[in-house]
């Protein structure tokens, strides 16, 4: 395909999105339907889609419409290359731009900055003074993070393996097990360091947040919103525990055991009827959230959410953290994470639960946000015991 056929093509993909189909879903069918397109073609139309996605509003403003073309326009613009190089109106590339389209809008801060502007308030009180530079880096590609498995080698060695498949990576930021892939990251799902299990991929914020549960050997620890289980694996590969994953919706495990074997690890993935009260030393609960921390790698949950599914995931934060911390043991700690940057869905709802909760106490909180290098995240430790 041309340079301007990607882009014609990635203009059809964004209207279907904006008509409501899952990003994901829209560039699967296509890429299923478009057997003319190579993997380069399928990688260059998968940017421009999410980059436009992360650049919602400017790119509207700076292309004069909200439509997949003004946005593409808009895109072109921010990325330094005139339009009129890609809309030719040749075949497969999109139009020519006509006079008077492509004109752009004036833009203001929350436009600008690419924020929700419904969010803007919130988001504002939660980062003070970093609101423009935290806001701006979600408007960028996020880079590639690996997390060393130390069961199997340490980052010296991982920088060498994925060296072998022309792989660049250096130590990242945030955690000792933190690489980030610096060239061919497109690469690493095939390379051996991935396939021997010496890597995974997990953000750097994710990987500290790990970093800071205290594990110790021999305890019994429970991921309760397991998900894909990054953060069961991560905690395993800090101490030689009894690592459980249970989440509302079992198929999100389900490749759960064979990267745990990859890893050379255990996890028992349990239903609801298995646990039982006080049973567990640490039970994390990474909730789900917004994302608003991980707007970059998922820039689609900036357009979709709005104050009533924030106020649902709200109640069904607390309603967790409520349900998890009844497993946990007399002296045991329970831990809640997200990745928000928003105060309601972080210090509110610990605060809520500490309220209601009398036993329980902080122990502490921690807030990571791009610019430290890694997603936005947040976690809390609570205890019960006296002294911790
Ligand atoms: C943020 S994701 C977890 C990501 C995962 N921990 C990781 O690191 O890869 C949140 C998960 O919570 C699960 N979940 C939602 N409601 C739940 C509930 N009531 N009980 C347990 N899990 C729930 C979702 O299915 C989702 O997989």
């Amino acid at each position: 395909m041309t340079p301007a056929a990607r882009v014609a093509t990635a203009i059809e993909l964004i209207d279907r999105i904006d008509a409501g189909a899952p990003a994901e879903k829209v560039l699967t069918n296509w890429a299923r339907s478009a057997r003319h397109a190579g993997s380069k073609d399928r990688a260059a139309i998968r940017d421009h889609v999410f980059d436009v996605l992360r650049r919602w509003w400017s790119t509207a403003a700076e292309g004069g419409a909200a439509t997949g073309r003004g946005r593409m326009i808009g895109l072109m613009r921010q990325q330094g290359i005139a339009p009129e190089t890609m809309f030719t109106g040749q075949t497969y590339a999109p139009a020519i731009i006509e006079p008077g389209e492509g004109v752009a809008w004036p833009m203001d801060g929350p436009v600008a900055l690419d924020c929700p502007g419904w969010l803007e308030p919130s988001m504002r009180r939660a980062l003070g003074a970093d609101f423009a530079a935290i806001m701006d880096r979600l408007r960028h590609r996020a880079p590639l993070h690996l997390r060393v498995n130390l069961r199997k080698t340490d980052r010296a060695g991982a920088i060498a393996s994925l060296a072998t498949d022309g792989i660049r990576a250096v130590d990242g930021p945030l955690s000792p097990t933190c690489l980030e892939v610096v060239d061919n990251a497109r690469a690493v799902q095939r390379s051996r360091a991935y396939l021997d299990g010496l890597v995974e991929m997990q953000d750097a914020a994710s990987q500290r947040i790990c970093d800071l549960l205290p594990v110790r050997d021999g305890q019994r620890v429970l991921d309760y919103c397991a998900g894909g289980g990054g953060k069961a694996l991560s905690i395993l590969g800090r101490a030689d525990i009894a690592m459980d994953a249970h989440d509302i919706d079992a198929s999100r495990m389900a490749g759960l055991p064979a990267r745990a074997d990859r890893a050379g690890v255990t996890v028992r993935i349990v239903d609801r009827s298995a646990l039982r009260s006080g049973d567990y030393d640490l039970v994390l609960v990474d909730a789900p959230c917004s994302g608003s921390g991980a707007w970059r790698r998922n820039p689609e949950g900036k357009l979709r959410l709005d104050a009533a599914r924030l106020t649902e995931l709200q109640r069904l934060q607390s309603k967790i953290l409520r349900q998890a911390s009844a497993l946990v043991a007399r002296d045991g700690v329970l831990a809640y994470a997200t990745c928000s940057l928003l105060a309601e869905e972080n210090d509110a709802i610990v605060d809520g639960f500490l309220a209601d909760s009398p036993s329980w106490h902080p122990v502490l909180r921690r807030r990571l946000t791009p610019l430290e290098g890694g997603d936005g995240f947040y976690v809390a430790l609570m205890s019960q015991r006296q002294a911790f």
